[in-house]
């Protein structure tokens, strides 16, 4: 056992500090300027793992614990208070953009600015994600996956999402589990979408493919949670990309969320940002990034000019680039999402060439744009995308980020090809967890 100060929190659930012999420590549930007598549980040549056993000085940053169970809905900075997590956040940016990104501290200071704080710092997810099971005793579980194990943790509520929709796994935990009595209906996972803006309420079921007792589950479900809309997902296990289909069990079978005057209408399998308030930040950050504005009527500026938006999703990006003017086409892979996409065209009253398929693959065919967006999933831009984009040679691209280390990784890329990195905006959508998006803007040198 030995004493520690905590220095800085990493990207990820843990604390940053120095062991007496000057190795890296990551400490669970540590705050910034903790001091702590820790226990090491893991010894690696680089680095130790440790838990606190006491604390010596807690850190001023720490609030007091709002829930016992945080961590098991990914909650891992509860114990900070609002501040320090975003300061911590553009830390972490920082961090990213010196040392894989290779770009100075100096700089990378000035790129980065404040973390734009989240409206509402609880309470603000539209959607749960939820894991499905029985325990050893054959009764239906429902909770979360324990970070990093497919170990479903029992939750009866999720405090980061709307009220409407906190109390849910509790809901849907009795209902079904009373339902399913003894025979296991194969769900695996379940969705549950919520906006605050169009009050629609969406259960999505996820099970394998076969004989399902549609009429029966869809009214146990709406006992348990006024939906507008349940569907069934089907999907084998582990293969959430490959949707064999979605069945409307009762309502609408989509779920309408508002962003910006704008109206998105999403399938149960498609992505959608999960901080309805904060995505709206993120739009403006594009619009503005590419050189529009936003007006009194809405995205305005960007007339006559031909902009790519590849990992377009249901048209976050798109629509609102369209209604400033711009030509735009938009990439995306999942099947579901081209539907949506094409939808919320028609819906917004733009045109939007939808082009379904590998992002880094239909790139080279679009031909001479002048702006570009990208938001990759973690993993950030596949090899060969980067140098693919300077050769389009587009004069701004937007990135929009959910990973630093990726983000900064790929902004190296950019700075080899002739590309500068003007901005770097983190936005909040994930308050309470470790999470941060970044919206950056590089420019054709
Ligand atoms: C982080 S989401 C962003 C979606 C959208 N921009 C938004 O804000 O709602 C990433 C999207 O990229 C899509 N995607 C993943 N890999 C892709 C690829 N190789 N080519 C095109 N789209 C891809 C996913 O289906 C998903 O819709």
């Amino acid at each position: 056992m030995e004493t520690v100060t905590i220095d800085r929190m990493g990207y990820g659930a843990q604390a940053v500090g120095k062991l007496a012999d000057g190795k890296t420590v990551f400490v669970e549930g540590g705050a910034p300027g903790d001091v702590a007598v820790v226990e090491v549980v893991e010894e690696k040549p680089a680095f130790a793992r440790a838990r606190i056993v006491s604390l010596v000085k807690p850190s001023s940053d720490r609030v007091p614990a709002r829930m016992d169970d945080a961590a098991s809905f990914g909650a891992s900075w509860a114990h900070l208070s609002y501040d320090a997590q975003l300061a911590a956040k553009r830390g972490n940016v920082c961090a990213a953009l010196t040392r894989i990104g290779r770009i100075d501290e100096d700089r990378a200071e000035k790129l980065v600015q404040p973390c734009v704080p989240s409206k509402r710092a609880w309470g603000y997810r539209n959607k749960l994600e939820l894991a499905a099971g029985r325990d050893p005793r054959g009764r239906f579980l429902l909770g979360f996956f324990h970070e990093g194990t497919h170990d479903i943790v029992a939750a009866a509520s999720c405090p980061l999402a709307h009220d409407a929709i906190a109390k849910a796994p509790a809901s849907l935990r009795g209902a079904i589990g009373f339902a399913e009595g003894s025979q296991d209906l194969g769900i695996y996972r379940i969705g549950v979408r919520h906006s605050l803006r169009t009050r629609e309420l969406e259960v999505a079921l996820w099970t394998k493919p076969g004989a399902f007792p549609r009429a029966h589950v869809a009214k146990t479900v709406m006992s348990a949670l006024k939906a507008t809309s349940v569907v069934r997902v089907l999907a084998d296990p582990g293969k959430a990309r490959k949707i064999k289909g979605v069945e409307t069990l009762e309502g609408r079978g989509r779920w309408g969320e508002e962003l910006l005057d704008m109206r998105f209408e999403t399938s149960a399998p498609s992505f959608f940002q999960v901080n309805t308030a904060q995505a709206e930040r993120l739009v403006i950050e594009v619009v503005e990034g590419l050189g529009g504005t936003m007006g009194p009527e809405g995205p305005e500026g960007l007339d006559g000019l031909l902009v790519a938006d590849l990992y377009a999703g249901g048209g976050t990006f798109s629509v609102p680039l369209a209604l400033a003017g711009a030509d735009v086409v938009a990439v995306e892979a999942a099947g579901t999402s081209v539907r949506d996409l094409r939808r919320n065209a028609d819906a917004n009253g733009v045109d939007i060439d939808v082009v379904g398929g590998d992002a880094a693959r239909e790139l080279p065919d679009i031909g001479d744009i002048d702006a570009l967006v990208v938001d990759p999933p973690r993993s950030g831009l596949a090899d060969g995308v980067v140098e693919s984009i300077a050769a389009v040679a587009p004069a701004r691209v937007a990135y929009v980020s959910c990973n630093p280390s990726t983000w900064a990784r790929d902004a190296a890329r950019f700075e080899g090809e002739g590309y500068r990195l003007v901005r770097a905006q983190p936005v909040d959508l994930f308050p309470q967890t470790y999470h941060v998006e970044v919206v950056s803007v590089f420019e054709r040198v």
